[in-house]
């Protein structure tokens, strides 16, 4: 049987191949609007399900585009899946989107891939971790539509560059990528999409964790998962700290 990062590289990579087609295809009446959105949507949930249903059938899945039920609750194996992360991008005809494939086992992160077909490449969590330096001028990455106070507020505390794009992917492939120094969110997400992210970010070496510096834990009940850091490791402390005083000040 192909290794599971492997099969995840391959699922995520085929998925983006048949959405950068969808995208090329699409009529330019069509751009932005909620048919093309549907349209990537349902083509990708269709062929990661039957893959996964072909090659990994004993396997529960959570994906953002399908019922969720109560199996992978006593799972062992789960795969949590994004067949389309950055919707609104892909639809607009940019290149900042992205397919997540991650599997869950016992308790942690196991695998992921994160296709980024836009830029012809698919990130995984195969690999050495790479020795990161510490950056001068932070860059923080953020989403190009609806960057939340917080993360605005702190990127004026630390004086960083907001670098704004589409997709949880994306943005923490860009800190994968050395396009960025962190990615911060929140005000909402949902497991699909940090769980391949986050295995791409950490097995790269990267530091990831709830903004509050909590664990992120995936194959929840509720798979709600509001908010997160994939950052450089050397200023994860310096980046929490001023978090935590944001937060702090805002609750008084
Ligand atoms: N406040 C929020 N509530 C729920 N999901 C959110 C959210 N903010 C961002 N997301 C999700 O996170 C992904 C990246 O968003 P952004 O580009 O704004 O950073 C998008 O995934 P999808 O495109 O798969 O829906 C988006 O739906
Ligand atoms: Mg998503």
């Amino acid at each position: 049987m192909v290794h599971d990062t492997a099969f995840a590289a391959r699922l995520a990579s085929d998925a983006g191949r048949l959405l950068r087609r969808i995208q090329r295809d699409a009529p330019p009446d069509e751009l932005g609007t909620r048919e093309l959105k549907d349209r990537g949507d349902r083509e990708s949930q269709r062929f990661l399900a039957r893959e996964l249903a072909e090659h990994r059938p004993d396997d529960a899945i959570l994906s953002e585009e399908a019922e969720d039920g109560t199996a992978r609750l006593r799972a062992e194996r789960v795969w949590i899946v994004d067949p389309l992360d950055g919707t609104r991008e892909f639809s607009e005809g940019r290149d900042d989107w992205a397919v997540h494939v991650a599997l869950w086992e016992r308790g942690a992160l196991a695998s992921g891939a994160v296709a980024l077909p836009g830029l012809d490449a698919v990130l995984t969590s195969d690999g050495d971790p790479r020795l990161w330096q510490r950056p001068e001028r932070l860059r923080l990455a953020v989403s190009r539509t609806r960057a939340t106070p917080l993360v605005q507020r702190l990127a004026a505390e630390l004086d960083a560059e907001l670098v704004p794009m589409g997709s949880a992917g994306f943005k923490a492939a860009a800190v994968v990528r050395g396009e960025a120094d962190a990615y911060v969110h929140t005000g909402g997400q949902y497991e699909w999409d940090s769980a391949a992210p986050v295995a791409v970010a950490r097995a790269a070496g990267l530091f990831a964790s709830r903004v509050d510096g909590r664990p992120l834990e995936y194959n929840n009940a509720n798979p709600y998962l509001p908010d997160l850091v994939v950052c450089n490791p050397l200023i994860a402390d310096e980046l929490l700290g001023r978090v935590a005083s944001i937060l702090e000040e805002d609750a008084r």
